[in-house]
This record gives C-alpha cells, structure tokens and sequence, in this order.
C-alpha cells in the first residue's frame, strides 16, 4: 500500500499536520522509529488498536512525541499581538497599540540545548517547550490535541512497518512549507505501509 500522508490525514484540519512533521522526522531517523515500535510492541501485545489508557505506559515513545512538538512548531509566528499600553522589552521601548509578532521557534531553539525531553512538561508551564504557548492564550484544545496526536501516532506505528518509496533516500525527505499561520509540509510525503504481524 502507497499513499501520502499529507493527503489522507486531512489537509483541512490545521493539527493533523503534527502527525505529518512526526513522520517525516521519523523516516529520517529509522533508529529512533525502530526504538519506539519496538516498545510499542513490546509493552502492548494482543491488541488491535492503541487507546488513551495505554499511552503512559510508553516512555520512549512520549519523548518522541515532545521532540516532534520541540522540533515541529506547527504555528511558529503566533497570531499578531498588539500591545495595550507602552512596555519595555529588554533594550526595545514598545509604544501602544505596535503589532508584535513573537519567533517562538527563536526562544525554544535558545532555550533547548542540552535539556532532557523527559522531564519538560507539554503544558505550558516549561517555556523550553510551549507548543501550545502559555498564560491565558494558551490553546483550549491542549488536552484533546495531544490525545489525538499521541494516539493517530501510536497506531500508526503500532500497526503499519514504514518504507519510503525505492527511489527515494531518507535524506530526499524535505521540510518546505506551504507559507500561512500553520506549518503544512509543501510536497506530500509518500510512504510505503506494510501491515505488521508479529512472529510467533
Ligand atoms: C497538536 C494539536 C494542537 C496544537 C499544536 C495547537 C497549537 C495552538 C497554539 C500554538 C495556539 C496559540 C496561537 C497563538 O497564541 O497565536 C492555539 C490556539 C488555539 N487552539 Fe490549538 N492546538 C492544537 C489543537 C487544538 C484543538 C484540538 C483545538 C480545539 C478542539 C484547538 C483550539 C484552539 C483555539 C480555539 C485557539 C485560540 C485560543 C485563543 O486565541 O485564546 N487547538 N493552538
């Protein structure tokens, strides 16, 4: 079976493009994929399908899930901001009513170096890793996106081996974007899926 994953998880809904960044930064690191199946496998046997319960019980593939939020800011710039009154931003006096546009990508590559993914919290109270921001924009649909995420991924994983077509390298796997708020991937990622059935 071939498909593109862009194409079949929904181009419509903004998120689904997190499950796309994962794929691709898995198919470029095939050591990190196998490690992640291989726990996934290991730890949840006999079933059909991943659900919410069985997620904590999967360390390693939870790290890979916030490094794809780390490495995968799926709205970069943010929405516009524009300031109420004047503030001082280190050395910069902002004057009111100035549009702001805020490099999220900027503070998280500064902060990141050399933390480890396990112990940083998704939620908004690590400013080293805010894929839903933080403070009272933080995204309402936090909770829900994440669920989502972790299980479309986990599943995918689970059940399916991934190969990329034979004429393409990992290294061909490109990271162009479409350019809007979201950061959908530009040129559809085809993969090859193969049920996986394990040996008894
Ligand atoms: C992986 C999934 C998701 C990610 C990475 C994500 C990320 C974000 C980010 C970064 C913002 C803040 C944008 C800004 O401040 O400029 C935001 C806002 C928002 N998100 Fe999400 N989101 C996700 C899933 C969802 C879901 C599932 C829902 C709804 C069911 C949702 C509803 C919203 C809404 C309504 C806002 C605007 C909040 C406001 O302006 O006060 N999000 N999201």
């Amino acid at each position: 079976m071939m498909f593109s994953v862009e194409h079949n998880i929904s181009r419509k809904r903004s998120k689904s493009c997190m499950i796309v960044w994962a794929m691709v930064e898995l198919m470029r690191n095939p050591m990190v994929m196998r490690k992640a199946q291989e726990e996934l496998r290991t730890i949840i046997r006999d079933k059909s399908f991943i659900e919410e319960e069985d997620l904590p019980k999967l360390e390693y593939f939870r790290v890979v899930v916030k490094e794809t939020f780390r490495l995968q800011l799926t709205d970069p710039l943010l929405i516009l901001r524009e300031t109420f009154e004047k503030c001082r931003i280190q050395r910069y006096d902002i004057l009111p009513k100035t549009l702001l546009v805020l490099n999220v990508w900027q503070l998280v590559e500064i902060l990141n170096l050399g933390i480890s993914q396990k112990r940083l919290c998704l939620k908004g109270r690590d400013f080293k890793l805010i894929p839903f921001r933080a403070g009272r924009r933080i995204c309402p649909g936090m909770i829900l996106g994440v669920a989502t995420f972790e299980i479309a991924l986990a599943n995918l994983l689970y059940s399916l081996d991934w190969e990329l077509p034979s004429s393409l390298k990992k290294e061909d796997i490109d990271y162009d974007v479409v350019p809007g708020i979201a950061m959908h991937k530009k040129n559809p990622l085809c993969l090859m899926a193969k049920k996986f059935s394990p040996k008894i």
